[in-house]
Parts: C-alpha cells; sequence; structure tokens
C-alpha cells in the first residue's frame, strides 16, 4: 500500500452503473513502482451479474438499426476524442508508455476504432442467388450471436479493448469486457462517457479482474457464445480448453517473433529510423515488434553501427517527460523476465552491443524503483538462442546478417510464430516475392506498423487464429444464416 496517498479506486461497470466489490487487486504504477490504484478483483457473481444486464439488453439493441447504432458509436467517438489528453494522461501512467505515444497513437486509435465501425457498419451487403430451374431465391443474412466475451491485454489497452467493444456492439451484440488487471483505468473511464453517448444500460458491461478467475468465469460462462482474446498462448490454450464443451467461436489474437529483412539495396535513410521504431516502440511491448532483425552480408557492419548509433539516441525517460521515446515496462516481473534473456544470450557467447549492462540509465530520484530498460541489441547470436525463437515482448532485438534471399526466408519462416514482417529492399520485384513466401499474416515492405483497418489483421501459426478487421470482425461478431425462398 501507498502509505498515506489518496488512491484511485475502480469499480465494476454492469447494466450501466458503477458498483463496488468485495475484494481488490493493487495496481503499480509502472515508472515509480507504487501502488497508485486499486482494481476490483471480481469472480463469479459479478459475472452472473453482468451475464444478466447483458441479456436484457440484448433485445433492444439487437433492435435497433445499424443507422441507430452507428449514430452512437459515432458520439461515444467524439466524446472520447473531446477527453483525449485526459485519457492520454491515464493510459500513460497505467501502463508506463511515454505520454506522447498515449497522445499520438493509443488515444487517436481508439477513437478511431470507433469511428472506423461506425462508419463500416453502414457498408455490409449480403449474397443472394436464385435458381430459377426450382423457382427458388437463396439469400443469407447475418445476425448478432447475443452477449460477446471481450479480453484484452495490458500494452495497448483502450487501443486494443475499443478494437473489440466497437465492431461488437456495432453489430448488435452487448458485451461483457475484461481488461487486464495490470491496466483498468482507461476502460473504467471509457464507461462514464458511454450513458451520454446513449449506450443503453448493459449493452457494455466491464468486469475488472485477475484472468484466471473472472477471466474464466467469463469464458466458461454457457450464456457468453463467443470469446474475442489478445494476448499470450498459454492463455489462449486454456481459453479454447474452456470454450470447448459449449463449441464457442473464438478469436484469438496472440504473439509473435517477428523478423525484419533488410536487403542491401534498402534505403538505410529510411529503414534505420524505422527499425529502432518498430523495435522499441512502446518499450517492445506491442505484438508487432521487430525482435530479429536479418541484414545482407554486405551492409551488414554499416547497418550494425548506425542501428547502435541511432538505439542509443532513444531516450529512455520518465513517461511524461516530452522528450523520451520509451517509458517504463509494465511491471516488475515483466521486466525481470526481459532482462533475463540479456542474460541467457550473453551466458551463449552473444554480444550485447548496447543497453542493458552496457550502457548507464539515467533517471530522476522518484523513478528509480520504476520498471526502466535501455533499448538493448544483441548480435553474435545464434537462430536456435531463445532469444532469437521466443517471444520475449521487451526493449530487446537480436541483429544477425544473412546471405540469400532463399536462406533468409527459410530462417524467417523458422519460429512458430507468424504475425509480422518488415522487408526492406528497392527492388519491387524482390519485395512481392518475399513478402508472399514469408509465413506471416502482416508483411510491411519500406515500412512499420500502417495499418489499413478494413483489411485482414490477425496472425499465422502459433500467432493466433481469426482475423480481425471490417469484414472480418463483422463475421466474427455475426451469425451467417441461408434462408431458401420457393416463390
Ligand atoms: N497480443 C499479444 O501478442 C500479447 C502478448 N502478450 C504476451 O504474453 C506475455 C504475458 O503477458 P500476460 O499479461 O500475462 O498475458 P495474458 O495472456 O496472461 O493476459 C492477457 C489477458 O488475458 C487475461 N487472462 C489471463 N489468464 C486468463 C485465463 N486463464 N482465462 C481468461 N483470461 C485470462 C488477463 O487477465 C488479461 O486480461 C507477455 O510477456 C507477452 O509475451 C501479452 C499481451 C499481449
Ligand atoms: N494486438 C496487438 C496490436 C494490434 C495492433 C493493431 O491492431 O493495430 C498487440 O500488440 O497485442
Amino acid at each position: 500500500m501507498a502509505g498515506t496517498k489518496t488512491l484511485l479506486i475502480l469499480e465494476n461497470f454492469i447494466g450501466g452503473k458503477f458498483l463496488p466489490c468485495n475484494s481488490y487487486i493493487d495496481s503499480y504504477d509502472p515508472s515509480t513502482g507504487e501502488v497508485y490504484c486499486r482494481v476490483p478483483n471480481s469472480g463469479k457473481a459479478e459475472i452472473e451479474a453482468a451475464v444478466e444486464a447483458a441479456r436484457e439488453a440484448f433485445p433492444g439493441w439487437s433492435a435497433q438499426s445499424p443507422q441507430e447504432r452507428s449514430q452512437v458509436l459515432t458520439r461515444l467517438a467524439d466524446l472520447l476524442e473531446q477527453s483525449l489528453e485526459e485519457f492520454a494522461q491515464a493510459e500513460s501512467k497505467d501502463q508506463g508508455k511515454t505520454v506522447t505515444l498515449a497522445r499520438t497513437m493509443d488515444i487517436p486509435r481508439s477513437v478511431q476504432n470507433f469511428r472506423f465501425f461506425a462508419s463500416s457498419i453502414l457498408h455490409h451487403t449480403s449474397e443472394c442467388t436464385q435458381m430459377d430451374h426450382a423457382g427458388c431465391l437463396h439469400y443469407t443474412v447475418r445476425t448478432p450471436l447475443g452477449i460477446a466475451g471481450l479480453i484484452s491485454p495490458w500494452n495497448l489497452p483502450l487501443y486494443l479493448l475499443t478494437w473489440k467493444i466497437a465492431p461488437a456492439i456495432a453489430a448488435g451484440n452487448t458485451v461483457i469486457a475484461k481488461p487486464s488487471e495490470l491496466t483498468s483505468v482507461t476502460a473504467w473511464m471509457l464507461c462514464k462517457l458511454l450513458h451520454k453517448a446513449g449506450v443503453p444500460p448493459g449493452v457494455v458491461n466491464i468486469v475488472f479482474g485477475m484472468g484466471p478467475i473472472v477471466g474464466e468465469a467469463l469464458v466458461s460462462h454457457p450464456e457468453v457464445p463467443l470469446i474475442s482474446f489478445t494476448g499470450s498462448q498459454p492463455t489462449a490454450e486454456r481459453i479454447t480448453q474452456l470454450s470447448a464443451p459449449y463449441c464457442k467461436k473464438l478469436s484469438l489474437e496472440l504473439g509473435g517473433k517477428n523478423p525484419a529483412i533488410i536487403f542491401e539495396d534498402a534505403n538505410l535513410e529510411e529503414c534505420i529510423p524505422a527499425t529502432v521504431r518498430s523495435s522499441f516502440a512502446s518499450q517492445g511491448e506491442i505484438c508487432l515488434c521487430t525482435s530479429r532483425i536479418f541484414v545482407q552480408k554486405s551492409i551488414y557492419s554499416e547497418f550494425l553501427k548506425r542501428f547502435v548509433e541511432a538505439t542509443r539516441k532513444w531516450k529512455v525517460g520518465i513517461p511524461s517527460d516530452p522528450s523520451a521515446s520509451m517509458g517504463a515496462l509494465i511491471s516488475k516481473a515483466h521486466l525481470e523476465k526481459v532482462r533475463s534473456y540479456v542474460e541467457k544470450a550473453r551466458a551463449e557467447g552473444a554480444q550485447i552491443l548496447c543497453g542493458e549492462g552496457v550502457d548507464k540509465l539515467s533517471l530522476p530520484p522518484r523513478n528509480q524503483a520504476g520498471y526502466f530498460m535501455l533499448p538493448t541489441v544483441i548480435t553474435d547470436i545464434k537462430d536456435e538462442s531463445c532469444c532469437m525463437k521466443e517471444e520475449i515482448f521487451g526493449p530487446l532485438t537480436c541483429v544477425v546478417p544473412f546471405d540469400s534471399e532463399e536462406e533468409v526466408i527459410k530462417r524467417a519462416n523458422s519460429v512458430k510464430y507468424g504475425l509480422a514482417a518488415t522487408v526492406w529492399s528497392s527492388n519491387v520485384g524482390r519485395v512481392h516475392r518475399v513478402a508472399k513466401k514469408l509465413q506471416s499474416g502482416l508483411v510491411w515492405t519500406n515500412c512499420w506498423l500502417i495499418r489499413e483497418l478494413n483489411l485482414p489483421f490477425g496472425g499465422m501459426k502459433s500467432s493466433g487464429i481469426g482475423r480481425e478487421g471490417a469484414k472480418d470482425s463483422y463475421d466474427f461478431f455475426t451469425e451467417i444464416k441461408t434462408i431458401t425462398v420457393k416463390h
């Protein structure tokens, strides 16, 4: 507990009301290591209450026209946008990322999520075919499933939560959302906007708490027919097991071990800053971050020198510092996990070129107990090393040389993940050829993290099941039916 300091106390939001809980979890400010907030430690009873509220709200909400629901989502986007700065400050304090990033990426994208699905829900069409010889007309209709269970992680708290809530309610479902217990504040703040935006009570219910307790209660509830989850693979496995007896519809958005492939004809002026950003943005805690950089041998030394120089300029600072490029990691446990990978690499004989254990971190005294780490570049490391195979989810990236196109594709594809790859080359033919052969749900060429929300987002192999985006989210959050009319 934080002594005499006033703690922020969150409440569950069920049936349009804020409700206290019997038990609470401490939540830490990653930049100081101090408890600053208490999050409801909900369980089965809270899920039962949320299911009841969501069940009651469903007939009315699903009967509204897409136009009516679209207007509500647009109002919510406007209200969130009006409070952008307040949300950005809160997200940064709760998550540890810089306020600059929260202000320019997390919250604007959360606004965009509501605005985007408010628009896209108006543009879906259904299929129709005729069978003249049989005198039949066949067509499809899509209907919402009922109560959607949404489970989101701590790395992009409001960004990923709204990426689920917006399409789910736009399609006419009611929802029960469970944000990460580590980053619940902006979800709680969002609840305060719902009534004003015209979201009827029970349409959006937010229940806070621990994954293995309240998360499992949500996943196991027989009246929740679909679960959209973003997080780790072990949790996805557990959710799959719990859902199996009910044949629930699942969307699983998991991790990555994303390669950047840099050919000798790449424009290094653009590639180097973009690859520093793709490795270390948001402390490397984005599932799309680069963690394996393959550089063609002829430019390897030059790339490495310039990449390390650019990384050293990437300032780690307190989240409110406008000159900081990186803030604090999410938790002490996560910081220790990421650091342990640097130690493993060192023990294997790899070279740590900058960052952890090499350079000195300078922070104001109050923040010394925060979960900070310098961006770290590792080289002379084997493809078989755990640093080159496992998702680390922190500011640590490995740089290795390659000879040929064929070789690098094989090496890039040699991990269990397949989420996001980046290819840098000025040869258009090569860019298309390599992109097609990479086992990756997303490939960015000569850029990183430019998102087109209309198109499918998601991973191959252990990076997940399902895709999200305009049509894909609509398909996921609705059930299709074929109707045949004999005339
Ligand atoms: N999209 C991604 O790729 C993400 C990957 N991760 C990876 O996962 C690692 C661990 O992070 P965690 O926060 O522990 O991820 P996690 O998978 O445990 O947590 C994600 C969400 O699932 C919930 N959850 C946990 N256990 C659950 C269960 N048994 N049933 C239902 N819900 C459950 C959590 O409370 C949270 O809301 C990270 O270091 C990173 O490697 C984490 C966040 C996002
Ligand atoms: N799922 C994640 C990122 C998604 C980004 C996007 O939709 O633009 C993640 O980091 O977990």
